[in-house]
């Protein structure tokens, strides 16, 4: 039986990747999965312990190593990776290698900025200026976000409950049209 592809959120800290992926989860009856509580379980401390200890480097390598036991993981589920997923080559080989349907969850700096107020678990949003933070990250990843990503969903001024149901829809539709291109191509 052919195996119904992972799905993978990308996209800024505060697109909702984590909120949405569980909504899209249970949606479509899978197991969720968030790279960033994977690396936390196997580290046996929090993100930004992480980042203290080990400096961004040593988060990002951890973040390549839960992305490729994701990638190689039989049944298929979603997963909800971290904003910095794409910043590493390597990663966005695997992402753009693997069937992954990637679907890159679109945030205004604005709306990145107010969702990621109400927490500081985000090291490196630890600065005097976020907004200034995040208008540089969006700067150089929005166009990586876009090279990894099959389908692009945008997030402000929606709920969670109606991203998710946009995504799921354009997910179905986009899986649809692949069955049908692969049927024309089966039947002559
Ligand atoms: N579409 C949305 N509208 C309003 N708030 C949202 C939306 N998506 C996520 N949030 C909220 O924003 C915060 C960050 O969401 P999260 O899922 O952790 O984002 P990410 O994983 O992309 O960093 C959470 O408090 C979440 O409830
Ligand atoms: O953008 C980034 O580099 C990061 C995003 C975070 O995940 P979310 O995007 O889920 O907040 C987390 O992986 C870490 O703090 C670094
Ligand atoms: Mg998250």
């Amino acid at each position: 039986m052919i195996k119904a592809p992972n799905i993978i959120l990308v996209g800024p800290m505060g697109a909702g990747k984590t909120t949405i992926g569980r909504l899209l989860s249970q949606s479509l009856g899978r197991e969720f999965y968030d790279s960033d509580r994977i690396i936390e379980e196997n580290a046996g401390a929090d993100i930004p312990w992480i980042f203290e200890k080990e400096g961004e480097d040593g988060f990002r390598k951890r973040e390549t190593h839960a992305l490729e036991c994701m990638l190689h993981n039989q049944e298929s589920v979603v997963l909800a990776t971290g904003g910095g997923i794409v910043m590493r080559e390597e990663n966005r080989e695997l992402l753009i290698k693997s069937d992954a349907l990637v679907v890159y969850l679109y945030a205004s700096v604005s709306q990145q900025l107010h969702r990621t107020s109400k927490s500081n678990h985000r090291p490196l949003l630890q600065t005097s200026d976020p907004r200034a933070t995040l208008t540089a990250l969006f700067k150089v990843r929005d166009p990586l976000y876009r090279e990894v990503a099959t389908l692009v969903v945008e997030t402000d001024s929606r709920h969670p409950k109606s991203v998710a149901n946009k995504a799921l829809e354009a997910i179905k539709r986009h899986l649809k049209s692949e069955s049908k291109t692969q049927n024309a191509n089966v039947n002559g």
